[in-house]
């Protein structure tokens, strides 16, 4: 019999007989104005933060919650099984961590505590490229666990190259390529307070590590940190790609390639056309384009034209169970879900990652099960209707 992830519900009423509450709350909506207070504003403003005015992401919200579930009843969800194959994986759960930088800043155990909260709750960790923590030591964090390696595609090809093979070398199977940030957008959040991360002591320290992007260095990294941080600025990604250097990194990746950021079907089209493997439709959480389209609104349009083609991922907005309901009904094989883990990392750790993962996927079992489906499989656009007034 499959995990039955919604009996989280009642491991938690019942350590509340000897006085016992969660120590974060259940509704993890809460969770980003309990994060106000814990950190410092510069971080704070970082996480939170979004392009422009921040319309993106309040678009991504709204374009979920606009979407309403219409439950069925007297379907047999006795025996509910979440998992789901993504990829040539067996997944327990159509979720995934989505990948973040520079950890550090908001917990000191940074990645490895991410890393190893996704592999107790057996859901794949992606690591991002500008990870606080170099590769090899969140790949130790995590035994054998199951970790994608998200790749800021740099502008020297030595650098990527050199991350391809240490991500292989540390058993990351799935790559993501991030198309949706050759350029950091315009943040006022973050230029309000002149707060770069990168420039704080955190550094990237995976970039630091490696000796591709250290031999283009002019002074070693201790010797002039923020020169070295200036050197990643440039570096780490390239306004001058275009859809024909995708063969460099199928080449030299024998593994399946996800893009990550991609809204137009015409790009999905172009992604198979590319030999890649899936998409992740995404708005990068609303930090990239201002006044861009909200995820969840691209999704269908993007399956209509690529589904039968792509393993088709989402991201963007994603807070609670039902909204990975509406993702998965609006066509998307799994979801990833962003700023919620960074917020329970930011709070309680490890620990805090694993009530992120528990809540989601509690209340994901639930809404499935509320609305009649015993798996994720069966679920469609017939279990939504739009209710433009929704709040
Ligand atoms: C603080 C922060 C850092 C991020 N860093 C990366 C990154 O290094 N690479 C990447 O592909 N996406 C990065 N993202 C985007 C996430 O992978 C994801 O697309 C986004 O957070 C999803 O939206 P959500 O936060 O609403 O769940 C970052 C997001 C945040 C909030
Ligand atoms: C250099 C880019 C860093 C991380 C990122 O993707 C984000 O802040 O959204």
């Amino acid at each position: 019999m499959a995990k039955h992830w919604a009996d989280f519900q009642y491991e938690i009423y019942l350590n509340g007989m000897t006085g016992a509450v969660p120590r974060l709350p259940t509704d993890l909506t809460r969770l980003e104005e309990l994060t106000e207070r814990r950190l410092g504003p510069g971080p704070v403003g970082y996480v939170t933060g979004s392009a422009g005015d921040g319309s993106t992401a309040r678009a991504n919200r709204a374009a979920l919650r606009r979407r309403r579930i219409v439950p069925r009843m007297l379907r047999d969800v006795h025996e509910r099984d979440l998992s789901v194959e993504v990829l040539g994986r067996g997944l327990p759960a159509p979720l995934a961590l989505a990948p973040v930088g520079v950890l550090s800043i908001m917990h000191p155990d940074a990645e490895r505590a991410a890393a190893r909260a996704a592999a107790a709750q057996g859901v794949p960790y992606v690591l991002s490229s500008a990870s606080s923590t170099p590769i090899e030591q969140v790949a130790e964090a995590m035994g054998d666990a199951e970790r994608w390696f998200q790749l800021y595609w740099a502008k020297d090809r030595e650098v990527t190259r050199s991350f391809l093979t240490r991500a292989k070398a540390a058993g990351f199977s799935v790559l993501v390529v991030t198309l949706d940030t050759p350029l950091l957008a315009w943040r006022p959040r973050d230029l309000d307070q002149a707060y770069l991360p990168f420039l704080h002591g955190v550094g990237t320290a995976n970039y630091f590590s490696d000796p591709a992007f250290r031999s283009g260095l002019a002074k070693p990294v201790h010797e002039d940190p923020n020169a070295a941080v200036m050197h990643f600025v440039g570096m780490f990604a390239d306004p001058a790609k275009t859809w024909p250097d995708l063969t460099f990194v199928r080449e030299n990746w024998d593994g399946p390639i996800v893009l990550k950021g991609v809204l137009h079907p015409d790009d999905a089209r172009q992604a198979v056309d590319a030999g890649m493997d899936g998409v992740v439709v995404s708005n990068h959480g609303g930090r990239q384009v201002a006044g861009s389209v909200a995820a969840a609104d691209a999704l269908p349009g993007v399956v209509a034209a690529v589904g039968d083609r792509l393993t088709v991922l989402f991201d963007s907005g994603v807070r609670t169970g039902d909204d990975v309901f509406k993702a998965l009904a609006l066509g998307a094989r799994a979801v990833l879900v962003g700023r919620p883990y960074v917020y329970g990392l930011a709070l309680d750790g490890q620990a805090g990652v694993e009530h992120v993962i528990r809540c989601l996927l509690a209340e994901l079992d639930l809404t499935l099960a509320l609305s009649g489906h015993a798996t994720p499989a069966t679920v469609g656009p017939a279990d939504l209707m739009e209710d433009m007034a929704a709040e």
